[in-house]
C-alpha cells in the first residue's frame, strides 16, 4: 500500500520535493536553488533545463534519504510559479529560449500599447485580470516575435507553451502530455475564467495560435504518470503554487483568506462560486477546479517580498542569511524615520503601476543598517496591508484573522509587526509548506489516498501574533507608507 504523496514545488528561486505522509505529516523535504538571470535591468530569466535538473535531483535526493521507492508513493502533486513562461519544440522538448520570469518588465510597452487599443475592460471581464507585463500573454508575444521563424513554427504546432507546471508534466512524461491546468491557464491573460476557454479575441490580439497551447485540466485528475523513479506513479494534482497555498491552508469556505511571504507576497481570499470583480485594483482569478465545481478567489499580487530581503542579503550585503534580517530590526527601536518601497519589478495590486521603482525615503545621518533592514521588512507588511484595505472593499467585509505562510513567515518580527500594521490577528498554521501541502492533497482526492472529510484537521495553529498597537500610531505610520509609495510612482519613463 503507498503510504505517501510526493509534492514538487517549482518556486521562483528553487525547486523542492516534499514526502507527505496520510495523517498529512511532513515527512522530509529536499530543496535546490536555481541560478536567476538578469540580462537588462527589470527583466528576469530562468533556464528551464536547469529547472528540470534541479527538480529530478531533489525528488532523487529526497527518495534515497528517506529509502522511498515508486510504490511508496499514492500520486504526484505539482505546484508552481506561475505566469513564467516557456516556449519548447513538441518534439526534442528543447526550450527555444529562457524562460522569461512573471517578475520581468520587459513587456510593459506591448501591455501600453494593450490599453491604447482600449482592451482594459475586456481584459477585466474575461480573465479577471489587469492588463500588466506579470501575465503569460505578453510574454508568449515577445517570444514568438523575437526568437526567428518561432511564430510559423508555432502555427505548425512544432512548439509548446508552457508555464512551470505543464513543463515538469511534459518532462516528466517523456514528452507524451502537454496540458496545464485552469489555475495557470487562468494567469495568461488568454484565458476566459468564466467560460472556462481560451479567449478568442485575446488570442488574436496577441497573435498567439491555439496549436501552440496546453489542454486545460481541473487541479484532481490523473494527467499521466511518470516511470522515471522506478515503477510508475500517477501525477493527480496540478496548481499554480497561490492557489495551492489556499486549498493547503484549509480555505475551504468563502471569506477564508490567507497570505503567502515568498519571493512575492500572495493574498487570496475564496469568494466560492462566484466570480467577484474587483474595484479596487485586484484580481478574479480561479482559485481550483474539482470534480467539475469552479471556485475564485480575490487575489492581491505583491511582486517583492521575501525578494526585498535577498536583496539585503546579496545586493546590499547587509545581512549574511535572510533570518539574520530578524536580528538587525530588532536592534533599534524603530526606523527612525525610514521607508523602503521595494518597487524592483513595478508594483503589482492595488497600483499596477509597471514604471515605479524602488526607492528609501527618511534617511538622515543618524541612519543605520538596522534601520534600512528594520524598514526593509516592515515594507512587506505595508504591502500587504495596502492589498487587505482593497480587499475588505470588494469583498466588502472585515477579515478576523489572516493565514500566513511562506519562506518570510518564519521571521516573528516581521509577522508581529503584520499583525500591529493591519489591526488583525495573524495565524501561522504548524505546516508553513501549505504551497506543496495544497498540490499533495489535490493529488491525494484525486487517487483516493484523502477524502476532502479528512483535509480540514490536518491544519493546526503554531503561533497566533495579535495586534498591539493602538490606531493613531498605525495611522500615522500608514500615511508615512503611502506618502514613499506615490513618490516611487511613474519612475521610469515608458519607452
Ligand atoms: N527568516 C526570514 N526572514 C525574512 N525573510 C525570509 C526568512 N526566511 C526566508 N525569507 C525569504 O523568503 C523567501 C523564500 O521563501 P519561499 O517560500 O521559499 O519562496 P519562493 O517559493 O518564492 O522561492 C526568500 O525570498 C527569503 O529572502
Ligand atoms: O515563487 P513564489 O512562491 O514567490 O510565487 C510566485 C507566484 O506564483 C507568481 O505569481
Amino acid at each position: 500500500m503507498p503510504t505517501y504523496i510526493l509534492a514538487l514545488d517549482q518556486g521562483t528561486t528553487s525547486c523542492r520535493a516534499i514526502l507527505f505522509a496520510h495523517d498529512g505529516t511532513l515527512v522530509d523535504t529536499a530543496q535546490k536553488e536555481f541560478t536567476q538571470y538578469y540580462p537588462k535591468p527589470a527583466w528576469v530569466e530562468h533556464d528551464a533545463n536547469e529547472i528540470w535538473t534541479a527538480q529530478v535531483a531533489v525528488v532523487r535526493e529526497l527518495l534515497d534519504r528517506t529509502g522511498t521507492t515508486a510504490e511508496d508513493i499514492a500520486a504526484i502533486g505539482i505546484t508552481n510559479q506561475r505566469e513564467t513562461t516557456l516556449i519548447w519544440d513538441r518534439t526534442t522538448g528543447e526550450p527555444i529560449h529562457h524562460a522569461i520570469v512573471w517578475q520581468d518588465r520587459r513587456t510593459a510597452g506591448m501591455c501600453d500599447a494593450l490599453k491604447e487599443r482600449g482592451l482594459e475592460d475586456h481584459v477585466r471581464q474575461t480573465t479577471g485580470l489587469v492588463i500588466d507585463a506579470y501575465f503569460s500573454g505578453t510574454k508568449i508575444d515577445w517570444l514568438l516575435e523575437h526568437v526567428p521563424g518561432a511564430r510559423e513554427r508555432a502555427e505548425r504546432g512544432e512548439l509548446c507553451f508552457g508555464t512551470m507546471d505543464s513543463w515538469l508534466v511534459y518532462k516528466l512524461t517523456g514528452g507524451e502530455v502537454h496540458v496545464t491546468d485552469v489555475t495557470n491557464a487562468g494567469r495568461t491573460m488568454l484565458f476566459d475564467i468564466r467560460k472556462r476557454d481560451w479567449d478568442e479575441r485575446m488570442l488574436s490580439e496577441l497573435r498567439v495560435p491555439r496549436e501552440l497551447l496546453p489542454e486545460v485540466k481541473s487541479n484532481s485528475e490523473v494527467y499521466g504518470h511518470t516511470t522515471l523513479f522506478g515503477g510508475s506513479i500517477p501525477i493527480a494534482g496540478m496548481a499554480g503554487d497561490q492557489h495551492a497555498a489556499l486549498f493547503g491552508q484549509a480555505c475551504f469556505e468563502p471569506g477564508q483568506a490567507k497570505n503567502t511571504y515568498g519571493t512575492g507576497c500572495f493574498m487570496l481570499l475564496n469568494t466560492g462560486t462566484r466570480a467577484v470583480p474587483s474595484q479596487h485594483g485586484l484580481l478574479t482569478t480561479v482559485a481550483w477546479e474539482i470534480d467539475g465545481t469552479t471556485e475564485y478567489a480575490l487575489e492581491g499580487s505583491v511582486f517583492i517580498a521575501g525578494a526585498a530581503i535577498q536583496w539585503l542579503r546579496d545586493g546590499l550585503k547587509l545581512i549574511d542569511e535572510a533570518p539574520d534580517s530578524e536580528y538587525y530590526a530588532r536592534k533599534v527601536e524603530d526606523t527612525g524615520g525610514v521607508f523602503v518601497v521595494p518597487a524592483f519589478a513595478g508594483l503589482g495590486a492595488p497600483y499596477w503601476d509597471m514604471y515605479a521603482r524602488g526607492a528609501i525615503f527618511g534617511l538622515t545621518r543618524g541612519t543605520s543598517k538596522a534601520h534600512i533592514v528594520r524598514a526593509t521588512l516592515q515594507s512587506l507588511a505595508y504591502q500587504v496591508k495596502d492589498v487587505l484595505e482593497a480587499m475588505q472593499k470588494d469583498a466588502n467585509t472585515e477579515l478576523k484573522n489572516l493565514r500566513v505562510d511562506g519562506g518570510a513567515s518564519a521571521n516573528d518580527f516581521l509577522m508581529q509587526f503584520q499583525a500591529d500594521i493591519l489591526g488583525t490577528a495573524v495565524e501561522r498554521p504548524r505546516i508553513v509548506e501549505t504551497t506543496a501541502l495544497g498540490a499533495a492533497m489535490l493529488a491525494g482526492l484525486a487517487v483516493g489516498f484523502w477524502q476532502r472529510s479528512d483535509l480540514v484537521a490536518t491544519w493546526q495553529l503554531d503561533k497566533q501574533f495579535k495586534s498591539q498597537m493602538d490606531a493613531e500610531d498605525r495611522s500615522k505610520r500608514y500615511a508615512g507608507w503611502q506618502k514613499a509609495v506615490e513618490r516611487t510612482m511613474g519612475w521610469e519613463d515608458a519607452e
